[in-house]
């Protein structure tokens, strides 16, 4: 593991190595094992970003339950557009269905903002979020289905495990933030 490096170009230093994260996501396991007991949840990645969570997450879930993927695109560089570009892939037939939406990261929220309006339309039994992380300091409004939180952090832009800097480091082990 490297302390400082460059992705694209720009100067990024160690913040959460895996084994960190890894212990996080333990825990979050262990809950999701008790609350969602007997309820056969359906757990929904966002991506691109939440892929590597999803699976690292995946494996502490020991519960029956479904997956799918939706896919959203908002952010170019490090800049949030503010509005939502693209998003397909939702899965149907959440009626009745307790669903779990697994992001990487809860930043301003509008992403979340967007899936939820767009799940809740489907009459789901109940919607909970699931973020590794999240930037309190940077959200717009409450998002109350907020329920479940790898580390709170602050608000500076991150790279790794997933998570991109220009479509790049989403392979890192570990998380880094800009310096
Ligand atoms: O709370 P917000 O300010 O909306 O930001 C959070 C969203 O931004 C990122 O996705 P992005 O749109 O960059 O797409 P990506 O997952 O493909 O990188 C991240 O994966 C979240 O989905
Ligand atoms: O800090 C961040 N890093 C990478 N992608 C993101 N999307 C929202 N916030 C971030």
């Amino acid at each position: 593991m490297m302390n400082k490096i460059q992705v694209d170009g720009k100067s990024f230093e160690i913040f959460l190595e895996n084994e960190t994260i890894s212990k996080r996501i333990r825990l979050i396991g262990i809950q999701l094992n008790v609350d969602y007991e007997n309820r056969c949840p359906i757990l929904i990645g966002v991506l691109n970003g939440s892929f590597v969570f999803m699976a690292d997450l995946l494996k502490e879930v020991h519960i029956a339950c479904e997956i799918g993927f939706i896919r959203i695109k908002s952010y170019e560089g490090t800049e949030s557009s503010g509005s939502i570009k693209e998003a397909f892939g939702l899965p149907d037939g959440l009626e009745n269905r307790d669903v779990l939406i697994i992001e990487d990261i809860v930043d301003t929220g509008l992403t979340l903002e967007y899936i939820l309006e767009k799940v809740k339309a489907q009459n789901p039994a109940s919607v909970q979020v699931c973020s590794l992380l999240f930037k309190p300091m940077a959200l717009k409004s409450p998002i109350p289905e907020l329920t479940y939180v790898g580390f709170e952090i602050p608000n500076e832009f991150v790279v790794g495990y997933g998570l991109d800097y220009n479509d790049l480091g989403r392979n890192l082990k570990d998380i880094y933030r800009a310096v």
